[in-house]
């Protein structure tokens, strides 16, 4: 994804709020020795999988959803895709475009099997909408033709999505440019990638295109690893848990230094230690050390696209 890479530098550079240490992140590369901890795509054993297209239909509706957890302190990622997961279980047309076109909120909670409004539910509902409704337009109701239609190209399958599907262009304005990350379309992909192990569905032969994902999870382990540093102000702000405004400076910022302080541990573990790591590695191994950190304290941002 070229223009997540160069408008992440972009910003990057020109960065008043966040900082990018790059002498921290020779420090992190040097203490593992180049080797980043292999974690496995599910390793927490959540998701739904059936080897077929059904598990492409889930897996789209799931990175559609993926999004803003925090509001509900007892809500994570894992709720939403257990809860999906189980669902599907018991109704195998859960998840069919026409059922997705009409869900309402009330419906959505009792799907996911959660007790109460989901954070930003109105807007989870019309993203489904959206979804039920496009995939019905123009890929024949299934998220596998969707796939199938990017020819097994990463990049081709992430603009197919922006495209497609308004809900997942995950842009901002900073400073005059245009800044794209597109965090739940990428995941995606990631997450097929992962799923069927680099075949069938998952086969992206562009696949080291793919940059982190700019969520709440990783820029908090960045910080605590001293690859990102706040100016105080916003550090008062993080910790005390109060809200940053979406598209404000801030926000970009800590998205995009995430993605740039990445791309430079991956160069350098690359070129130092002669390997083939994919910024998709190195995001599973700190996502998965921040989730397994309950007292990170983590950026919080209303937000459809993280
Ligand atoms: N960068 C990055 N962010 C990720 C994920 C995933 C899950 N990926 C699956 C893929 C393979 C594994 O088996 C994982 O299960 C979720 N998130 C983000 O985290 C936040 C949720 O946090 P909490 O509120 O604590 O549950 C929220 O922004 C969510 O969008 C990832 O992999 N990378």
């Amino acid at each position: 994804m070229e223009a997540v890479r160069a408008s992440a530098a972009w910003v990057a550079s020109r960065s008043s709020h966040v900082k990018v240490d790059m002498l921290e992140i020779e420090k992190a590369v040097d203490k593992i020795q180049g080797n980043v901890p292999k974690v496995e795509w599910d390793f927490e054993g959540i998701h739904y999988f059936d080897n077929g297209p059904l598990t492409v239909q889930y897996l789209f509706v799931l990175d559609a959803l993926n999004f803003c957890f925090w509001p509900d302190k007892d809500l994570t990622y894992d709720n939403l895709a257990s809860g999906l997961k189980l669902a599907l279980e018991k109704d195998k047309s859960a998840l069919d475009a026409d059922r997705l076109k009409n869900y309402t909120g009330p419906q959505l909670r009792e799907l996911l099997n959660w007790p109460r409004p989901l954070p930003i539910e109105e807007e989870r509902v019309r993203l489904l909408h959206e979804v039920g409704l496009e995939l019905e337009r123009s890929f024949g109701s299934e998220a596998a033709n969707l796939v199938k239609s990017a020819g097994n190209s990463a990049a081709s399958l992430i603009e197919l999505i922006t495209r497609h599907f308004p809900g997942f262009r995950d842009h901002s304005l900073y400073k005059g440019h245009q800044v794209f990350l597109y965090k739940r379309a990428q995941i995606f992909v990631a997450d097929l990638w992962g799923a069927f192990k680099g075949e069938n569905y998952g086969e992206f032969y562009d696949i080291k295109s793919i940059t982190i994902f700019a969520d709440y999870i990783v820029p908090a382990v960045l910080r605590e690893l001293g690859i990102l540093n706040y100016e105080s102000s916003l550090c008062c702000s993080i910790d005390s848990n109060s809200e940053i405004v979406p598209g404000s400076e801030e926000e970009v910022e800590i998205r995009a230094c995430s993605v740039h302080a990445v791309e430079k541990m991956r160069e350098l573990i690359n070129k130092k230690f002669g390997k083939q790591l994919l910024s998709i590695d190195i995001d599973l191994w700190l996502w998965s050390v921040g989730v397994q950190n309950m007292a990170l304290s983590h950026h919080r941002t209303l937000s459809i696209y993280y």
